[in-house]
């Protein structure tokens, strides 16, 4: 499996696609959230975790449940997030963090040993892959700070 991380560039947003709705479906909803809660959990004890409301738990869930709900609706589950956030305007969303490359390396590498936990749970290479694709992409498009 290639969960490979290309390089980002403050200013440069490729075009991305999203993950293929097959990952969602083999997945199923419950494992997808414990997928986005333990890369969160992973975060708190991080390099990035000084971005996040690490010491609020309250604050931290609600991060955690948005994150997750955007995430599912990308891949073709239910619009959670439209429901309750509204529009997507990920960039502005992530506007008042300073997100370089490195903090978004950082980011993918920790979603890196959990994808790979649902190779060995069964979860076809390719969907997984083209989840990660969509990652490693898309976290191009929030760096707003120069590393
Ligand atoms: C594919 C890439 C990414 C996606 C889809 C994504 C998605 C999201 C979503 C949906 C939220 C919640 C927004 C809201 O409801 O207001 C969020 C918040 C946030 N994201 Fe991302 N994100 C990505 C990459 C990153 C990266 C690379 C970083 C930093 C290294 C980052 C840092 C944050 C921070 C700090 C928050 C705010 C947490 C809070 O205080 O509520 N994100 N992200």
């Amino acid at each position: 499996m290639n969960l490979k991380i290309t390089d980002g560039e403050l200013g440069v947003r490729p075009p991305v696609a999203k993950p293929h709705p097959g990952f969602f479906h083999e997945v199923g909803e419950e494992r997808f959230r414990k997928l986005v809660h333990d890369h969160y959990d992973s975060i708190k004890t991080s390099d990035i975790a000084f971005l996040f409301p690490v010491f609020d738990d309250e604050d931290f869930a609600e991060a955690q449940k948005h994150a997750a709900d955007f995430l599912i609706e990308i891949s073709g589950g239910p619009d959670y997030f439209t429901q309750t956030r509204g529009d997507h305007q990920m960039v502005g969303r992530h506007a008042p963090f300073r997100i370089d490359e490195k903090a978004r390396r950082v980011w993918l590498k920790l979603y890196q040993p959990l994808l790979m936990e649902l190779e060995d749970e069964g979860i076809s290479p390719e969907y997984i892959e083209s989840f990660w694709n969509y990652l490693d992409i898309f976290s191009k498009w929030v760096i707003n700070t120069k590393s």
